[in-house]
């Protein structure tokens, strides 16, 4: 039986519903386990982390950061290809990055008045590598490139070990062509506790980046409510796609996609709007004939069941659907796709045609993999240089200058009553006079 759904069919509950996220749902039981799990590292430091790293990825560590034998170790047992593409990747990720860095913008605002803003690295950062269910050497160029490029000083870098105790060697080679050299096998949430709280073996950080599961989102969002925390970068969450495709699309490249996606986890959400029936059928079809050749086919198979296949009155209708969904990815499996782009409102990454697939984000085009998940695209952007940065203003006046501005500084602290601004400024011009 078809699981296409007419959105003009449903009524608003049922059109939330259609496009509730997996991971909202689990939503306070995930929140009361990382509470606890945060306080026991917030007031146990290493000890806490040993027996959570025990509990939760199987193994006992003694020694949570790796060595420089073990970064040896990685490079040497990595086939060349692998080091070839990683190197590959951060080259063209550095690329667009460095295009996208801050321009300095001086702006003379009245003669005699300048302003200005200047761009100051974090000092100490910690990203999040995941690998629960896949180790992801490619988010670790999504972190390490822009803070690299964005000046921090230290670095800090947590993924969750392997069975043998081991970090994934193509993360450690990724951290280390990027200059990350303080890696600690560590994952999950007690993960971004230790790196928020900082414990005997690893440094509190000022913010955190890097994705995650539900843990791991969820982590985040609490120590970044605490006092005692750490700010964080975004909510970047289970993975998402949404595809906008037409009658043309090709519904073995749109199937692809979707199931590119799925493989993350069982959390991850795909959704597919087309106004063409057809190609909802075929979409369909090809879902199940790749999904069994997949390794991953059974965590995909777990994501589909909360896939949606939606049959919308009209391509414009579908930008409708999309930008209120805000979704981390959206592809845009449309003829003259770049003449839709003006739509789009809310979402992470866009991928124009039928010749640009998500997994070329992921890995290799430039952008940036770490993007908002759970609607936050409505609000906030994926990481960029800028995200590692502050942004400090500067302003200087000229005794001109501030004959100029002062009257309009002074007229509005009188209305504020707030007499000493308003003298701050006067005295200055009695001086002059
Ligand atoms: N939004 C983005 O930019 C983006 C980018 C890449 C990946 N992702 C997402 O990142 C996620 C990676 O998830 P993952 O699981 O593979 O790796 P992960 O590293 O995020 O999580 C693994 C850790 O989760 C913890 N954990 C597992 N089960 C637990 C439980 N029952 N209770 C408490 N803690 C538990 C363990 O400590 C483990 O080390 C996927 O959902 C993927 O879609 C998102
Ligand atoms: N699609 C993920 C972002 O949601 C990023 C990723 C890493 N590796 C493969 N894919
Ligand atoms: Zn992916």
């Amino acid at each position: 039986m078809s699981r296409v759904v007419q959105w003009n069919a449903l009524d608003d509950a049922a059109r939330r519903e259609m496009l509730q996220r997996p991971a909202q749902k689990v939503g306070a039981d995930t929140a009361t386990t990382v509470a606890s799990l945060l306080d026991q590292v917030r007031n146990e430091g290493d000890v806490a982390l040993r027996r959570l790293v025990a509990e939760f990825d199987g193994v006992t560590l003694e020694r949570f950061e790796v060595s420089e034998s073990e970064f040896e170790a990685a490079t040497a047992c990595l086939a060349s290809s692998l080091q070839g593409a990683i190197v590959e990747a951060a080259g063209r990720i550095e690329h667009f990055h460095r295009a996208g860095m801050g321009a300095v913008h001086v702006v003379q605002t009245a003669p005699g008045v300048t302003c200005e803003r200047m761009q100051r690295p974090i000092g100490r950062v910690g990203l999040y590598v995941p690998a629960g269910s896949a180790p992801l050497p490619s988010t670790a160029l999504m972190l390490a490139v822009p803070a690299r490029l964005a000046g921090c000083r230290d670095v800090v870098l947590c993924t969750p070990p392997r069975r043998d105790g081991s970090a994934d060697p193509a993360v450690l080679f990724a951290a280390a062509h990027c200059g990350v050299r303080r890696v600690f096998k560590l994952g999950g949430a007690q993960a971004i506790g230790a790196m928020a709280f900082g414990s005997a073996s690893v440094p509190a950080c000022d913010k955190l980046f890097g994705p995650g599961n539900s843990y791991v989102t969820e982590a985040k969002r609490q120590v970044a409510a605490r006092d005692d925390g750490a700010a964080i970068d975004m909510p970047a969450g289970p993975s998402e796609v949404l595809v906008i495709a037409d009658g043309g699309a090709n519904p073995v490249f749109v199937a692809a996609d979707l199931l590119s996606q799925a493989e993350h986890g069982p959390d991850s959400q795909v959704i597919l709007l087309s106004d063409d029936d057809g190609l909802l059928a075929r979409v369909e079809i090809e879902i199940a004939r790749q999904l069994v050749d997949l390794p991953r086919a059974s965590i995909a198979a777990q994501a589909l069941a909360a896939s949606r296949l939606i049959r919308v009155g009209s391509i414009e209708q579908a930008f409708e659907v999309s930008n209120d969904y805000a979704p981390e990815h959206l592809i845009l499996a449309l003829r003259e796709p770049r003449a839709w782009l003006p739509r789009v409102r809310a979402a992470g990454s866009v991928f124009l045609g039928d010749w640009t697939p998500e997994a070329l984000g992921d890995y290799c085009s430039g952008t940036n993999h770490v993007l908002p998940t759970g609607g936050a695209a409505r609000w906030c952007s994926g990481l960029s240089v800028a995200s590692f940065q502050t942004s400090i203003t500067v302003q200087e006046a000229e005794p001109h200058g501030l004959g100029a501005i002062g009257p309009c500084a002074m007229e509005l602290a009188a209305a504020e009553g707030l007499d000493a601004h308003r003298l701050a400024v006067s005295r200055r011009l009695e001086a002059m006079a």
